[in-house]
């Protein structure tokens, strides 16, 4: 059985006094078993106090970003250094917010993702097609590109060991949901990618979330998919009953 993991990505919100206050709301709600993870990606300037905060609890913290440099003439960019030495645990890459208005490439996707297992971060690898792509039946195409590349030159363990987000960009933000059946074939031909491109263990073991417009009243039946792992929540995870709502759901599957 594979461990859901629900993540909120925060996106560019909340000042820090709203940071301070939805961890004092979720830290010891979150449930600590063996059904669910539970992660909040923040802003970068939120994630020392969030680490220090969330110590002891269930509640695990992530980037959003970072560059998969260690140190440099990189002016305005994190590297995985300071991430890991502040106590983040996770960090999502390749966020199609990031390949669309930074022009993330997939190479730069592949550098951090290696990047990340260097330094001991688990990657959450964000894929998905636009709207045009899937009008254009090119989704399974586009996301197998992407997958390979993210995974390229892996080990065996590190792609098991990687979290593979699958949000198509037509349902981020748009409150327009994949059904649950389009989300589930999706992430279904993904970890056969992952069983082609690797091996049948990692195909088994990776995790495969699903991510756009994700709430309290669509999670289950999202979550009771076969191939669907847990979730990427971008607007529902910003309050923390709505996450904890969230998290919950992640339990019963
Ligand atoms: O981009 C997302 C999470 O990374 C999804 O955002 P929404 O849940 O707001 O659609």
């Amino acid at each position: 059985m594979r461990k859901q993991v629900i993540a909120g990505n925060w996106k560019m919100n909340k000042t820090h006094t709203e940071a301070e206050e939805f961890i004092q709301a979720a830290k010891n709600e979150v449930p600590s078993t063996n059904e669910v993870e539970s992660v909040v990606c923040a802003p970068f300037p939120f994630l020392q106090k969030m680490v220090e905060e969330t110590k002891g609890t269930a509640l695990e913290i992530g980037a959003q970003n970072m560059h998969f440099e260690e140190s440099g003439a990189f002016t305005g960019e994190v590297s995985p250094v300071m991430l890991k030495e502040l106590g983040v645990s996770y960090v999502v890459l390749g966020h199609s917010e990031r390949r669309e208005v930074f022009k993330e490439t997939d190479e730069e996707v592949n550098k951090k993702v290696h990047a990340a297992f260097k330094h001991e971060l688990t990657p959450i690898v964000c894929v998905g097609e636009t709207l045009e792509q899937r009008e254009a039946d090119q989704t399974m195409d586009h996301v197998e590109a992407q997958v390979k590349k993210a995974l390229e030159g892996l080990s065996d363990e590190q792609a098991s060991n990687t979290i593979i987000a699958y949000e198509p960009i037509w349902a981020i933000g748009t409150g327009r949901t994949a059904t649950s059946e389009q989300a589930n074939e999706v992430c279904t031909h993904i970890r056969k990618v992952v069983g082609d491109f690797v091996n049948a263990d990692a195909a088994e073991a990776v995790r495969i979330q699903y991510g756009g417009s994700v709430k309290p009243a669509n999670v289950d039946e999202l979550l009771s998919q076969s191939d669907i792992d847990g979730a990427l929540v971008g607007g529902a995870s910003l309050e923390a009953d709505s996450f904890l709502n969230l998290v919950e759901a992640g339990k019963h599957e």
